[in-house]
């Protein structure tokens, strides 16, 4: 396919997504119909309407409309090339310029210029403070790839020796001890031998960070209680000698737990309902809760536009019952670790004090916020210590 036909194929599937399709699904639709299509266009065409999706808001003042075509328009205006040479309706190209299309306009400096909605804006600026423009400005960019080396496989040395066999190239990243960044060949990973045989996983820098914080300990029993694919549990794993138990209220989001973890030779035992009861209580438990992911929407830009503040609102209550919940697991002396991929306070520390002021006999050992502005996505982490019996 030549740029110009990418970029129309990119036009068509913003438009199913602004009529309401989810992006992947609007992408694998258009991949499925069109077979001509190779790897490379895939990913170029991908790459088109990611971009775009990150800086949806500035792409459509840029482009004078939020059309798929209009948003086109301003990424090219912004990032060119010049429209002109792509827009020529030659070919599968779009339809050359004309007075359909708008001008567009520089976006206006604040939350439009930020791609930040604005209802959201006060708060994302309040929590954020003087971060909060770096962290929106970081959001409208592609996330780095990044990796965790398996200490359990290897070492640093040894897993960048073996990417660089399969030629990709990384950095250690200062996150956390087992987080390197890909600087070449990041689409090279998933068929790399230290990929495949688990002395490396795709893992991004902060999240390792979160798990690196955690106080694990050797024979501990610890529970992963929203573990989803298991990213966290698996980095748990490699980290100590622990007793490790995942659940998730959807337990279809585990089914590649298994399977991942016999690549990374960890033990996990899946628990589904009252199974997670039966098997309590539990030194450590980790609630990587469902959360706004505002501090990994450069990962999953869609949720920027799809938030709403009633969205959110449910979702601090959702994040409330899962604490409640998840507090009844603790062993008297134990931890409970509450973790979001968010930059907001209203996820964050608000709710470790409602938290606190709900319940007696717990205290906040240790809160840590990473920004989205300092090279991993945003993340937030507070360690609750349950006080023993007595005391
Ligand atoms: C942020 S994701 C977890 C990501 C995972 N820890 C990782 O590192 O890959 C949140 C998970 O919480 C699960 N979840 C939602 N509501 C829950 C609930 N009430 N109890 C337990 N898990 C829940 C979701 O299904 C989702 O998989």
């Amino acid at each position: 396919m030549t740029p110009a036909a990418r970029v129309a194929a990119a036009i068509e599937v913003l438009d199913e997504i602004l009529a309401g399709k989810a992006a992947e699904q609007a992408l694998t639709g258009w991949a499925r119909r069109s077979r001509f299509a190779g790897s490379k266009d895939r990913a170029a065409i991908r790459d088109h309407v990611f971009d775009v999706l990150r800086a949806r808001r500035s792409l459509a003042a840029r482009g004078g409309v939020e059309t798929g075509r209009g948003l086109m328009l301003g990424l090219l205006r912004r990032d060119g090339p010049a429209p002109e040479t792509l827009f020529t309706g030659e070919g599968h190209a779009p339809a050359p310029l004309g007075p359909l299309d708008g001008a567009g306009h520089s976006p206006a400096p604040g939350p439009e210029a930020l791609d930040i909605p604005d209802w959201l804006w006060p708060a994302f600026s309040a929590s954020l403070g003087a971060e909060a423009e770096p962290a929106a400005r970081a959001l409208q960019n592609r996330a780095p790839v990044h990796l965790r080396v398996n200490l359990s496989k290897t070492d640093l040395a040894g897993a960048l020796a073996a990417l660089a066999e399969d030629g990709i190239l990384c950095q250690p990243h200062p996150a956390a001890a087992t987080a390197l960044e890909v600087t070449e060949g990041a689409r090279r990973i998933r068929n790399a031998a230290a990929y495949l045989d688990g002395r490396v996983e795709l893992q991004d820098a902060a999240s390792q960070a979160v798990v690196a914080a955690l106080p694990l300990r050797e024979g501990q029993r610890v529970l992963d209680y929203c573990a989803g694919g298991g990213g966290k549990t698996l980095a748990m794993a490699a980290l100590a000698d622990v007793t490790l138990f995942a659940h998730d209220a959807a337990p279809r989001r585990m089914r590649d737990l298994p399977a991942r973890a016999a690549r990374a030779g960890a033990r996990v035992t899946l628990l589904e309902g009252a199974e997670v009861d039966r098997a309590a209580p539990y030194d450590l438990v980790l609630c990587d809760v469902p959360c706004s992911g505002s501090g990994s929407w450069r990962r999953a830009p869609e949720g920027k536009w799809l938030l709403t503040p009633e969205g959110l609102s449910a979702l601090n209550a959702t994040q409330d019952s899962i604490l409640d919940r998840a507090a009844g697991l603790v062993a008297p002396g134990g931890t409970l670790a509450y973790a979001t991929c968010s930059q907001l306070d209203c996820e964050n520390g608000d709710r470790i004090a409602a938290f606190l002021a709900r319940h007696g006999g717990w205290h906040c050992e240790e809160r840590q916020r990473w920004s989205v502005a300092e090279g991993a996505d945003g993340f937030f982490a507070a360690h609750l210590t349950r006080d023993r019996l007595g005391s």
